[in-house]
């Protein structure tokens, strides 16, 4: 596969917030079709990352290639869908209305609302007030928003906080069948536990990559068996 195949590709991307550089030259790497967790702890960068990657962020250095195209470009604009951690959605529709509302906005089919509606399981709340939503239930309609146009990159921001046991697991599987699919994903979290459901884990830490690798390659490298301890392994190492 040569590197223009991936469905996000950063090079020596610095960024600063505030006046303080909080990313110092990452070197991303997504391959396409592929589910990649992004993790580190709060404050290592993951929302700033993802902010490059869409687009809404002004970087200070290095690259940003999204599915070919520079990061932000018009061409991208259904072809990536992003879910921030504070989704807008109108409380006073409903789960349909909201999504017929952004297909509109975004030039979708009309059909794509009962598509989505299905892929996250929420058709039998299709006319439920959003205001009325548990908190997962609120979190897979912004996936579902995310998910009009069919988009071939999904950036999530930390979709699983708060959520129980439960939902999580059925959100990681949602995220697992779409990869299968030939969508690739970004997801972060800071839960280190998550990891192991990723095809691949990049670790960001203090604004740099300390790792990028599969769930068996964090444990193998790091001679544990969980992937908290393999984190706080990694970063014993790269304090040495
Ligand atoms: N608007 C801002 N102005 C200045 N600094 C900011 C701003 N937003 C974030 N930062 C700083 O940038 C750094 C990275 O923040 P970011 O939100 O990307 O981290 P994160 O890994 O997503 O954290 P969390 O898991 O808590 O969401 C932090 O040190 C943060 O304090």
């Amino acid at each position: 596969m040569t590197s223009s195949d991936a469905a996000i590709e950063t090079t020596t991307l610095r960024v600063r917030r505030g006046g303080v550089e909080v990313l110092h030259g990452v070197e991303l790497r997504v391959p396409p079709g592929q589910l990649v967790g992004l993790l580190g702890p709060s404050g290592s960068g993951k929302s700033t990352l993802m902010r490059a990657i869409v687009g809404a962020q002004r970087i200070d250095g290095g690259e940003v290639r999204v599915l070919g195209e520079r990061a932000g470009s018009p061409a991208l604009r259904r072809r990536v869908g992003y879910v921030t951690q504070a989704p807008s959605v109108y409380d006073d529709l409903t789960v349909a209305q909201n999504l017929a509302y952004f297909a509109r906005i975004l030039g979708a089919p009309r059909s794509d609302v009962a598509r989505v509606l299905d892929e996250v399981d929420l058709a039998p709340l299709a006319g439920r007030l959003v205001s009325r939503l548990s908190g997962g239930q609120l979190t897979r309609v912004s996936l579902g928003i995310a998910l009009l146009g069919s988009p071939r990159l999904l950036v999530l921001d930390e979709p699983t906080v708060g959520l129980d046991p439960v939902l999580r697991r059925d959100l990681w599987r949602l995220f697992a069948r779409l990869a299968a699919s030939g969508v690739s994903l970004l997801v972060s979290s800071h839960v280190m536990d998550e990891a192991r459901r990723c095809d691949r884990i990049v670790l960001l830490y203090q604004g740099s990559v300390l790792a990028d690798l599969t769930p068996e390659e964090l444990l193998r490298s790091t001679g544990t068996t969980d992937a908290d301890d393999a984190f706080l392994a990694l970063v014993a190492g790269a304090g040495r």
